[in-house]
């Protein structure tokens, strides 16, 4: 990993919750971010390894860890990081072209918790 790397997935996954648009105008944008993981042919382990260490980070950094917040974040680290796993396991090309950069919201919150304020 480049030491530049955390520094890159936080742009990136910043400007997919609303935030500057920096992997976009800097680093490459969504195509960018796709070919780094073609051909690297991640298992199932190592994702699930990755996704408990992002969720320590959010932790660690103190993220709001209301419900809606949380699995908003899950539910998108779940997502892109099949899709990462996905890609991994093709080959050196693919046509990201298509694929725009992701936006995620907040969901529709269900069950019986109501936010304070709403
Ligand atoms: C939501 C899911 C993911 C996002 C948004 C994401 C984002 C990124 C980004 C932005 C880069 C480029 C970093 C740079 O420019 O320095 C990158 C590279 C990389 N990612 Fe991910 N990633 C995801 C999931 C994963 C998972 C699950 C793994 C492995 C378990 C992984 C392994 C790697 C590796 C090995 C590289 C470096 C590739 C290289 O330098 O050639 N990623 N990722």
């Amino acid at each position: 990993m480049s030491p530049d790397h955390p520094a890159h997935v936080a742009a990136f996954i910043g400007e997919v919750f609303g935030g500057p648009k920096t992997y976009t105008e800097s680093h490459g944008g969504h195509r960018e971010m796709v070919m780094h993981h073609l051909g690297k042919h991640l298992t199932e382990e190592q994702r699930r390894r990755w996704i408990n260490l992002l969720a320590d980070a959010a932790d660690a950094v103190g993220l709001p860890g209301d419900p809606e917040f949380r699995s908003a974040f899950m539910a998108y680290v779940e997502w892109g990081s099949r899709l990462a796993r996905m890609n991994s396991n093709l080959g050196e090309t693919c046509d990201p072209e298509t694929e725009p950069m992701p936006a995620w919201g907040w969901g529709v919150p269900g069950g019986p918790y109501k936010a304070s304020g709403k």
